[in-house]
């Protein structure tokens, strides 16, 4: 067989298996595409390449629960534990109403290149809930989370697996999970990241997502002789990423103009100072109501309702809010409103379309894989200092994120002219991704 006839056949078996989860297609066939010229040359990671994509186990199982009207309540739990060829299984928990098998598996796929590009010991997995946190009371969300860790902790462990949180998953919600493991368990460890610090936590990470993704594009507007100075940027969501993508652009000279949710979108013409920023995150964090709610606080801002801000004038775009949020109208739409660079904190927040739009139009892109990595990095910053039992500075911390994602960016970089790419930073991420995890799969034998 040729390795074309090799790649096709590969390709069409993937398909077969689960030709309903659409989600995780995408995730695969965007990756598949640019790690071609990887297999071409070396045919050998093909194999590799068709073992990482079967997860090496899946969880899925009931939660029940009893809802604050005494009535019985039963949502899905997932845990995909995709990849251990680099460490315990690492990634986060999604609580939302949108979850399912496809959309866990296309996480903790994405997961294995972003953990890998990290440079730190972390496998993949994802896990998560169709269960939908708002509008439910803090007693709720505990019956919920003891729920679903009641049956999970038999799965993970601090050197089994990893949970942290994504959508809808945050302190709160990791307050309870851990405090359910340690019952169920008798085991006080760095079993979940993103804890208090109080109790585990570390500095930094809540701040890391949103900060990384801004570190991110800096290399990359460094590399093409500019800066974040001046830049207006649209970002989407207004939860964990989207709050502190806008403080680190504000920090260092951007000017960060809207928020959305699931509802629609504020623009704030002049840009979000520090004061208003903050107000966002007492409205979404504390008071956990709708982004619409901001304009009662600004004369200058206006709300958009039922619409994205792709619509909005700007130089820079980062989705921060959830995937496909980007299409190829909106890609197209961005491109005609100036904006040169898009840096992706959401995970697969751009159609494999929109990508293509990016491509032709010259925007320097940041795939989700690489720019947003700086969560999960200061995550295995946070099992590091739990394993040590200290924990470290702010600035400690901040430096070594600051560090990782200039690395991931060169690592990029790198990986995509050895193969000829020039600066295709979508595809040299998922070339220097995949050749760590597939070398330490070979090296580990046929597992
Ligand atoms: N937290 C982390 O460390 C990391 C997160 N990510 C990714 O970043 C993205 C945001 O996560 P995070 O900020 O943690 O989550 P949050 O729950 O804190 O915030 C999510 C935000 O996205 C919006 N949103 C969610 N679903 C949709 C939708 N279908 N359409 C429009 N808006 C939507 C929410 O609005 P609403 O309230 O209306 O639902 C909310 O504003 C996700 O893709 C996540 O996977 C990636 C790496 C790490
Ligand atoms: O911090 C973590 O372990 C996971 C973060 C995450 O879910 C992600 O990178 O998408």
């Amino acid at each position: 067989m040729s390795v074309a006839e090799k790649i096709s056949s590969v390709r069409a078996n993937i398909r077969r298996r689960d030709p309903d989860q659409k989600e995780f297609l995408q995730a695969v066939d965007e990756v598949f595409e640019s790690l071609t010229p990887v297999f071409e040359k070396d045919p050998g990671y093909l194999e590799a390449f068709e073992r990482l994509v079967e997860p090496e186990r899946q969880i899925v199982f009931r939660v029940p629960w009893i809802d604050d009207k005494g009535v019985q309540q039963v949502n899905r739990g997932f845990r995909v534990q995709m990849s251990s060829a680099l460490g315990p299984y690492k990634g986060g928990l999604r609580f939302h109403p949108t979850v399912n098998l496809s959309v866990i598996k296309f996480l903790a796929f994405e997961q294995t290149f972003k953990n890998s590009l990290t440079t730190l010991m972390m496998g993949a997995g994802k896990g998560g809930s169709d269960f939908q946190p708002r509008g439910r009371s803090d007693r709720e969300v505990m019956a919920f989370c003891q729920s679903f860790m009641t049956e999970l902790y038999r799965h993970i462990g601090a050197d089994t697996d990893v949970p942290a949180g994504d959508i809808n998953v945050g302190g709160r919600e990791i307050g309870y999970l851990f405090g359910q493991y340690k019952r169920m368990a008798n085991n006080f460890t760095g079993v979940l990241t993103g804890k208090d610090l109080r109790w585990g936590g570390s500095l930094i990470r809540p701040e890391a997502t949103g900060y990384g993704c801004v570190y991110f594009a800096k290399n990359y507007l460094e590399h093409k002789g500019e800066s974040l100075k001046g830049k207006r940027c649209v970002i989407s969501g207004s939860g964990n990423v989207a709050q502190y993508t806008a403080e680190k652009l504000l920090q260092l000279g951007a000017i960060p103009i809207t928020f959305s949710d699931s509802n629609g979108y504020v623009h704030e013409p002049n840009g979000f100072t520090q004061e208003q920023i903050d107000h966002v995150m007492e409205l979404k964090n504390v008071k956990r109501v709708r982004i619409s709610e901001y304009c009662a606080f600004s004369e200058t801002a206006q709300y958009f309702p039922g619409k994205k801000p792709w619509e909005v004038l700007a130089d820079l775009a980062f989705p921060s809010a959830t995937q496909n949020e980007i299409d190829q109208d909106d890609a197209e739409m961005l491109v005609s409103n100036g904006v040169t660079g898009v840096f992706e904190g959401a995970n697969m927040p751009s159609t494999n379309e929109a990508i293509e739009i990016y491509k032709k139009s010259n925007v320097m892109f940041g795939p989700a894989k690489a720019a947003n990595a700086g969560g999960v990095a200061v995550s295995g910053l946070e099992m590091a200092q739990n394993s040590q039992r200290l924990q470290w500075t702010r600035e400690e911390v901040d430096s070594q994120l600051e560090k990782i994602m200039k690395d991931i960016f060169n690592d990029s970089l790198a990986a995509a002219q050895k193969y000829n790419l020039k600066d295709d930073i979508q595809a040299g991420a998922n070339i220097a991704g995949f050749l760590k995890v597939a070398d330490s799969m070979i090296h580990q034998g046929c597992v």
